[in-house]
């Protein structure tokens, strides 16, 4: 590959096929550790080829990872024929979408989500109705087993909220439905892998080579097929009794922006709602549900930090539950709640960047149409300057000597930042606050006795997930 003047740093060029074993080499498991040992060795912006025209920069540390985010140039999303597969081979949505139909899209999604509740106390009840259900849930496990199996069970109730605001229903948590639509969400999220959703496959090999190409990148169009079904039923259902007056849900303000536009250039279209829904569910269930589990996980193998957080509940929300409007009194808590994000870091490359222009990165030159990783696990985890043993679990390093003030600082970027950061962060706070929160206030968690405690090593995938794990969870009085 010809390198242009002024490229990052880093290995030669790679065939497409050999970027796969490259990155195991550096190592066998994770992406983001792999892609740190490249910056150990060629500094925070490293460069190279993927085959012979597509570059790929690798982004560590908090100083370049802070630049890129902030460098709207480094703005765009990369496509593929793969990735455009999930949206009917065209590019819909948010995610990977960019340009003005991207920032179309995502104006809207802010605007109407938040109209909704969306991350405001409005949502308080919606979110309050799937904690009862989780800890009814929850006991009816630990009578008829003896412990409870923590995994899957948040998904349900994560899924279940964000059905609730795009279309208006809430499930009863037995509603086949529901085990429906959670499966096939499950399925699609698993069904695709962070280094395999990065080859830049050129078009030509999906249409000729279909079920080769597939094969390589792990795509499963069964996969995508039902849950695109799922939400045009759903979609088609709202057109015929909706009200022009009264929006019921997110389907029905957007509905309602498609009669308004009624132009054949406008990005609002049926294929593209679909597109936007399918993107909120990729994006919103499995982090918020991982982020619950992780919290709660630490929190099990530090059993005295667990206790201090169920002290200072007890004292600020008394007999109540945990409610936002506690928040600002409840530091201790926030702290350990930072603290399972930055330690267990869902989303460590984020979603891969691309280069709209040639643009300048860390004084190196970028050029136009790279891949750009952002490794925000590196900054969570800098060893050097900010963070101090940084592998150690202490709520204390969030708070102000005298342990009454959150410390709030951009070096813990769980959501990302600039033009890019995760569009639901809003509700996702919300939600993981309230879910770890109200768990811990009704209920102690510990390890199933005589049995080593559940591996804090994560599973890789679209997103970091932790692997189920048992607990015991009794409750206190
Ligand atoms: C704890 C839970 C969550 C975490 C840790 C998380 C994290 C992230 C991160 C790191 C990104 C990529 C930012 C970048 O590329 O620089 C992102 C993007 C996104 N997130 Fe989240 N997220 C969470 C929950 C949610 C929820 C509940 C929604 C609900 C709708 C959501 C919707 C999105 C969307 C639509 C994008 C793409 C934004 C764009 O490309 O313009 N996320 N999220």
């Amino acid at each position: 590959s010809i390198r242009p003047s002024n490229f990052p740093p880093g290995p030669r060029g790679l065939p497409l096929v050999g970027y796969i074993p490259f990155l195991s080499k550096l190592d066998p498991e994770y992406p983001h550790l792999a892609l740190k040992k490249l910056s150990d060795h060629y500094g925070p912006v490293a460069g190279f080829y993927l085959g012979p025209s597509q570059p790929f920069i690798s982004v560590c540390g908090y100083r370049a990872v802070r630049e890129a985010l902030y460098n709207e140039d480094l703005a765009g999303r990369p496509s593929n024929a793969a990735r455009r597969e999930r949206t009917f081979g065209q590019r819909l949505g948010v995610i990977h979408n960019d340009g003005p139909e991207w920032q179309e899209q995502r104006r809207f999604a802010l605007r109407h989500l938040r109209d909704l509740g969306f991350g405001r106390t409005s949502s308080e009840g919606l979110i309050r109705e799937e904690i009862e259900d989780l800890t009814q849930e929850i006991r009816a496990h630990q009578l008829a087993h003896g412990s409870v199996d923590l995994k899957g069970l948040f998904n349900l109730s994560l899924i279940n909220i964000l059905w609730a605001l795009v279309g208006g229903e809430r499930f009863r948590r037995d509603d086949t439905r529901l085990a429906h639509l959670l499966d096939i969400v499950d399925n699609f999220v698993r069904s695709a892998d962070f280094t395999r959703a990065n080859i830049p496959v050129p078009d030509f090999c999906l249409r000729y080579f279909p079920s080769l190409t597939r094969k390589l990148l792990g795509l499963r169009n069964d996969l995508f097929t039902p849950l695109q079904d799922f939400i045009r039923e759903r979609i088609r259902e709202h057109a015929k009794d909706r009200s022009e007056d009264h929006p019921r849900d997110f389907i029905d303000v957007y509905l309602q922006e498609m009669s308004k536009r009624q132009s054949t250039d406008s990005s609002f279209h049926e294929n593209q709602l679909i597109g936007v829904i399918i993107d909120f569910f990729i994006a919103g269930a499995e982090t918020t549900s991982g982020s619950i589990g992780f919290a709660l996980l630490y929190l099990l193998h530090n059993p005295d930090i667990q206790r201090q957080i169920q002290t200072e509940l007890d004292q600020v929300c008394g007999d109540s539950l945990p409610q936002l409007a506690h928040r600002p009194s409840l530091p201790y808590t926030e702290a350990a709640l930072m603290e399972a994000q930055r330690l267990s870091n869902i989303t460590p490359l984020a979603v891969a960047h691309k280069a709209l222009r040639d643009t300048q990165l860390g004084g190196y030159s970028i050029p136009r149409g790279s891949i750009v990783t952002v490794n925000l696990f590196t900054v969570h985890h800098d060893d050097e300057s900010f963070w101090q043993d940084p592998e150690i679990f202490r709520p204390e390093r969030h708070l102000s000597p005298d342990g009454r003030k959150l410390i709030k600082t951009d070096h813990l970027l769980p959501f990302s930042a600039g033009k890019r950061a995760c569009l639901g962060e809003p509700l996702a706070r919300n939600t993981y606050f309230l879910f770890t929160a109200s768990l811990l206030k009704v209920f102690e968690f510990h390890p199933l006795p005589d049995r080593p405690l559940p591996t804090l090593k994560p599973k890789n995938g679209l997103t970091l997930s932790y692997d189920g794990f048992e607990a015991m969870v009794t409750p206190r009085s």
